[in-house]
C-alpha cells in the first residue's frame, strides 16, 4: 500500500552481512546533521513477536513454515501500528532494517509463493526507497563469520543463502534501487546517500535559512 504520509520510509534488505547495519547506522548519522528527525529500527523488532522469533533462532527451535510466516507478519503488524506509521504520521525519516521484501526473499526461499508472501504484506505501508545490498554469497559468509566469529554450518548456510539471494534478484518492484556492498564502506555510505536524497524532503534546517 503506497503511503501518503509526510514522513518517509527507507528499508535495508539483503542476506546477511552484507552491511546492512553498518550503512543504516551511518545515513542516521547523515541524515541528522542535515537537520532531520530520524527513527531508525529493525524487524525482527524487540516487541512481543520479534523477540519470540530471536529466541526461536537463538535455541536452534524449529517450528513449522507457517507459524514462522505468521509469526513475521505478526511482529510487523505491530511494528506498523506502535512504531512506523506514528512516526512517518510525525514526518520523520524512518531507517528500518529489513522489512516485507526480507519475508518474500526467506520465507519465499522456505517454498512459498513470493507474490502470496506480498499480498499478505499488504497491510504494511510500500517503502519510498527499498536499498537491495547485493553481495556474492561468498562474500556474505566471510564477513557473518569474521564478523561474529560464528561458527558456520557452511553448506546449509551457503545453499539457503543461494536461493534467498536469487528472490532478492527477481524482485521487480519501483521503489527498489539496488546497492553494490562489495565496495568499501565509505563507497557504500556515498551511494546510499545518492539514492536517498531523491526521495528524502528538504530538511528544516535549508528551509529555514532560504525563507
Ligand atoms: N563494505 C564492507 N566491507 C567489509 N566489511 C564490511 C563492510 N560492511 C560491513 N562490514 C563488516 O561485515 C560484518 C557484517 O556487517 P553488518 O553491517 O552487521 O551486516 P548486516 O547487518 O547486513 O548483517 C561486520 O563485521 C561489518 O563490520
Ligand atoms: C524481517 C525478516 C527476517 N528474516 C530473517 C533474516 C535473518 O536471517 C533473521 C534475523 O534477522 P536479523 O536480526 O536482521 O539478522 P542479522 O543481524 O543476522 O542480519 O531473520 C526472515 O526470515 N523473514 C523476515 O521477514
Amino acid at each position: 500500500m503506497k503511503h501518503a504520509l509526510p514522513g518517509r520510509l527507507i528499508v535495508f534488505e539483503g542476506i546477511d552481512g552484507t552491511g546492512k547495519s553498518t550503512q543504516i547506522l551511518l545515513l542516521g548519522e547523515y541524515l541528522r546533521r542535515q537537520g532531520h528527525e530520524v527513527l531508525i529500527t529493525r524487524e525482527p523488532t524487540d516487541g512481543q513477536f520479534g523477540r519470540k522469533i530471536r529466541k526461536l533462532y537463538a535455541d536452534r527451535k524449529q517450528v513449522s513454515q507457517q507459524e514462522e510466516l505468521e509469526l513475521f507478519l505478526a511482529d510487523r503488524r505491530e511494528h506498523c501500528q506502535t512504531e512506523l506509521l506514528p512516526a512517518l504520521r510525525l514526518g520523520k525519516i524512518v531507517l528500518c532494517d529489513r522489512y516485507f521484501l526480507s519475508t518474500v526473499a526467506y520465507q519465499g526461499a522456505n517454498g512459498f509463493d513470493p507474490a502470496m508472501i506480498l499480498e499478505h504484506n499488504a497491510f504494511a505501508p510500500d517503502p519510498d526507497l527499498a536499498l537491495i545490498f547485493e553481495v556474492s554469497v561468498a562474500t556474505s559468509l566471510k564477513r557473518i563469520t569474521q564478523g561474529r566469529g560464528e561458527q558456520l554450518n557452511d553448506f546449509e548456510q551457503e545453499e539457503s543463502l543461494t536461493r534467498v539471494s536469487a528472490i532478492f534478484d527477481l524482485l521487480d518492484l519501483p521503489y527498489i534501487t539496488r546497492i553494490d556492498a562489495e565496495q568499501t564502506i565509505e563507497e557504500i555510505h556515498r551511494a546510499v546517500i545518492t539514492a536517498a536524497q531523491n526521495i528524502v524532503p528538504q530538511p528544516v534546517s535549508e528551509t529555514l535559512i532560504e525563507s
